[in-house]
């Protein structure tokens, strides 16, 4: 990971925006599409996949067990082959890489090597470590009980699956990680989650509607979900737009005013970007779909309003929400979201410090975050690896001159050339 030399200055909006925005594929789909194209009895194409840290470490994942990865004009080939060791895997810091691709790599004939970035080394990952041993997976790992990066996975070629229990409240990821590998388990998977409440459910929403698209039986009930061995087709996939990477983008209509358009919009999708469509609504912007585009135009007289919200099923908005509430004329409650204290850095914690850096007013509630009104000033904002947070201060910064952004490259994880669009948007040059 490079550091930038110096902070990136976040631009301010000179005017009202008027700007359409086509945004990278999405994150979660590309890699979830990749993963199955590993497991695929044909060749998968890629159309339109997000292309960036995050998806490359997936497809190196992938290529260092066997699978083909070739570019295309519109987008990745992939042609698998019997999955093998010994391999090597780097996670960096992609909670899609770390939890998925262990699932796979049991799987695999010989030793995979499992690490990723220091902070890759504190994410959750005890349960999808204990439901893969307690299936009969051999895995070594590092940390207290043995239950975090780096691991090593010894695999033997093939892999039973079966009934299981976890505990999956510090993250959807882990029974999605089950859920995408299972088709090549012997049994399949039947994953019952035990524990406090489960985040991100859309997520595991998606995770189904993946399989099913590919012809794979899921079955869903509360808190259960059993994939049936089976055969997964390969073929053409168009990846939707990021709709969570959207998210500052259409923030921005709201901070700076004016509006803002993303085209391919989906009609109907398992993303959980689309809670934006009713958050940005009660925060007073005018959200309306124009053919396949969403335009979000912010509030006639510059006034956020500020909410209170259960991000549960939408943790990862909620740095891109932190920022309008930061902005807002009223106090904000964001809920539902203890486990961010286990994304790419402590959200929680990160988000109080710059709110506070920034001359604002914010505290930790057991679950979430408090934010009251107040006039930010400008200063150097800290990121912490952390794509999103970096995402965060630029959305501030178009209506506080003087923000800066540490280290803006780290948006990377997720999109190709963030500070380019976003100078983009302002009908800047990068
Ligand atoms: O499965 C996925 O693609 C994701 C699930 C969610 O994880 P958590 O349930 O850990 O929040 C989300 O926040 C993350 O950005 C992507
Ligand atoms: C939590 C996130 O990422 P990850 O997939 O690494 O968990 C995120 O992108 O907000």
């Amino acid at each position: 990971m490079t550091q930038t030399a110096s902070p990136w200055p976040a631009p301010s909006a000179q005017a009202p925006l008027d700007a359409t925005v086509e945004v990278p594929g999405s994150k979660s789909l590309t890699n979830r599409h990749l993963l199955l194209a590993a497991l695929a009895d044909s060749p998968t194409e890629l159309i339109q996949p997000l292309r960036s840290r995050d998806s490359a470490l997936m497809i190196s994942a992938l290529q260092a067990l066997g699978v083909t990865v070739t570019d295309t004009d519109a987008g990745l080939r992939l042609e698998t082959a019997p999955l093998r060791g010994p391999a090597e895997i780097d996670a960096g810091l992609a909670g899609t890489v770390m939890r998925f691709v262990p699932a796979l790599a049991v799987l695999a004939d010989g030793e995979i090597r499992i690490d990723g970035d220091p902070r890759a080394r504190e994410r959750p990952m005890g349960p999808v470590i204990r439901a893969l041993r307690d299936l009969g997976a051999t895995i070594e790992a590092s940390g207290p009980h043995g239950e975090s990066l780096p691991l090593t996975i010894h695999a033997s070629g093939s892999f039973n699956g079966g009934a299981v229990e976890l505990d999956a409240s510090a993250s959807s990821q882990f029974v999605s990680a089950l859920m995408l590998a299972a088709p090549a388990y012997r049994r399949g998977v039947d994953i019952r989650h035990v524990g406090g409440a489960l985040p991100s459910l859309p997520h595991i929403a998606m995770t189904a509607q993946v399989l099913r698209e590919r012809g794979v039986e899921v079955d869903e009930a509360e808190a259960r979900w059993r994939v049936s061995p089976g055969t997964v087709s390969g073929g053409r996939i168009v990846v939707e737009p990021d709709l969570s990477n959207a998210g500052p983008f259409l923030a921005a209509a709201l901070a700076a005013g004016g509006t803002v358009r993303v085209p391919r919009w989906p009609e109907r999708t398992t993303q959980a970007g689309d809670l934006l469509r009713g958050i940005l609504t009660r925060m007073g912007a005018t959200v309306e779909r124009q053919g396949d585009t969403l335009a979000v135009t912010g509030p006639a007289d510059g006034v956020i309003r500020g909410l209170d919200v259960d991000l549960t099923e939408g943790g990862e908005l909620a740095p891109t929400v932190a920022a309008l509430c930061a902005l807002a004329a009223t106090p904000s409650r964001l809920r539902g979201i203890a486990h961010l204290r286990g994304h790419e850095t402590d959200r929680l914690a990160a988000l109080v410090t710059e709110i506070t850096r920034l001359g604002g007013e914010a505290r930790e509630t057991p679950d979430g975050l408090e934010i009251e009104p107040a006039t930010l000033r400008g200063a150097a904002v800290e990121t912490y690896h952390d794509h999103r947070i970096a995402t965060f201060a630029a959305i501030v910064g178009l209506r506080v001159p003087g923000v800066e952004v540490v280290n803006v490259a780290t948006t990377a994880k997720t999109m190709p050339d963030f500070p380019g669009m976003w100078q983009g948007m302002l009908g800047q040059r990068a």
